[in-house]
C-alpha cells in the first residue's frame, strides 16, 4: 500500500454545465505562504483531497504544482483550479496571464480557470471572459469560471457572451447564506463554489453550531462545511494544521437534519468577512 492509497473516502462530484464535474469538496491555499504550500498540498493530497484551489494572487501556484507532481498522483485524478488576478482585465492580456499560470503549475491544462473578481472600477469582465473562452476552446482550461460575481454581473456576461460559467465561486457560510445569488445560479446551471466556508473561523462558536455539533459528536467546523456539502456547494477549507486538514475531510459519515439545516441556514445575517465585489477594485502591484 502506498503513501496515498489512503484515500479512500469517496468525495462526490458535482456535474458541471460543460459535461465535466468537480469534486465537492477541496483544499484552499489562500494564505499558505510560498514555502509551505508544497508541504501542505502533499499533507491534503495524501489524506484523500482531490480538488485544490489556487490563484495567481495567492503567490503559490508554482507550489502547488510541485506538490501534484511530487504525489505520484496522474494528473487527471487531481482537480485544479486557478484565477485571472486583478490586473489582468483585457482580452490580450488575459490570455498571457493564463499561459503563466500553466507555466507556474507546470501542467499541460488546468481543470477550472476562473476571473477572480468582476472589478466594478474596471468594468471590462465580459471583454476578458471572451479571451478565456478562447482559452476553453483550445482545451488549456478544461472549464472557465468567475468569482465574486452578482447575479447583475452574471446576467451582463451572458447576454452578451457564449460561454455560461461553470461555477461562481462567492463568499458563502453560516452567517452569508447567499440565498438569491445561489439560487440564481441553480436557475442557470452555475453551481456555487461557497469561499470562506468557516468564515475563516468566525461561525466556529456560534452556539447554534456548537449545539448541534454536540449532539452528534462531531466538531463545529465539521458541521459547518457538512451543511455546505448538503445544500449542495462545492467548498475548499483551508488549514496548515494537519489535524484541521484531516477533520475538515472527515464529513462524510454523518447527515444533518432537515432541522439542523433550517436551524444554521437562519444564522444569516450577510455578514461578509470579505470585500464586496460591488465595490473591490484592488489590482496587486
Ligand atoms: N475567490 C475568492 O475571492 C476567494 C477564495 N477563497 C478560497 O477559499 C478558500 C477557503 O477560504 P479561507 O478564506 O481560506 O477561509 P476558511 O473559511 O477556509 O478558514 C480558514 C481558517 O480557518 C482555520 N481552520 C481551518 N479548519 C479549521 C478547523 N477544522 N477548526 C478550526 N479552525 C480551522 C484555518 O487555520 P489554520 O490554517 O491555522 O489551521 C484558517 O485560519 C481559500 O483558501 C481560497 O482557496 C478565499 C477567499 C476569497
Ligand atoms: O483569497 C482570495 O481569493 C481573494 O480574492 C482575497 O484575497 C481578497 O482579495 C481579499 O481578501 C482582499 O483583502
Amino acid at each position: 500500500m502506498g503513501v496515498f492509497d489512503e484515500a479512500m473516502t469517496e468525495i462526490p462530484s458535482i456535474p458541471l454545465n460543460n459535461g465535466t464535474s468537480i469534486p465537492q469538496l477541496g483544499f484552499g491555499v489562500f494564505q499558505i505562504e510560498p514555502e509551505n504550500t508544497k508541504e501542505a498540498t502533499l499533507k491534503a493530497l495524501e489524506v484523500g483531497y482531490r480538488h485544490i484551489d489556487t490563484a495567481e494572487m495567492y503567490g503559490n501556484e508554482k507550489e502547488v504544482g510541485q506538490a501534484v507532481a511530487a504525489s505520484g498522483i496522474p494528473r487527471e485524478e487531481v482537480f485544479v483550479t486557478s484565477k485571472l488576478n486583478n490586473g489582468f482585465h483585457d482580452p490580450e492580456a488575459a490570455k498571457t496571464a493564463f499561459d503563466g499560470t500553466l507555466e507556474a503549475l507546470d501542467f499541460d491544462y488546468v481543470d477550472l480557470f476562473l476571473i477572480h473578481w468582476p472589478l466594478p472600477g474596471v468594468g471590462n469582465f465580459v471583454d476578458t471572459w471572451k479571451a478565456l473562452e478562447e482559452v476553453y476552446a483550445s482545451g488549456r482550461a478544461r472549464a472557465i469560471g468567475v468569482s465574486n460575481f452578482q447575479e447583475h454581473h452574471l446576467r451582463r456576461l451572458m447576454q452578451e457572451s457564449t460561454v455560461v460559467p461553470a461555477v461562481n465561486q462567492i463568499e458563502v457560510h453560516p452567517y452569508l447564506t447567499q440565498d438569491a445569488l445561489r439560487a440564481f445560479g441553480t436557475e442557470h446551471g452555475i453551481p456555487t463554489e461557497a469561499w470562506s466556508p468557516i468564515a475563516q473561523g468566525k461561525v466556529l462558536d456560534d452556539p447554534t453550531i456548537v449545539r448541534i455539533a454536540e449532539r452528534i459528536g462531531k466538531s463545529t467546523a465539521q458541521v459547518t462545511l457538512r451543511w455546505h456539502i448538503q445544500r449542495g456547494d462545492i467548498v475548499f477549507p483551508k488549514s496548515v494544521t494537519e489535524s484541521r486538514v484531516r477533520e475538515n475531510f472527515d464529513i462524510f459519515d454523518f447527515e444533518l437534519t432537515d432541522l439542523d439545516m433550517t436551524d444554521i441556514s437562519t444564522l444569516n445575517k450577510d455578514e461578509r468577512t470579505g470585500p464586496n465585489p460591488d465595490e473591490f477594485n484592488y489590482i496587486p502591484s
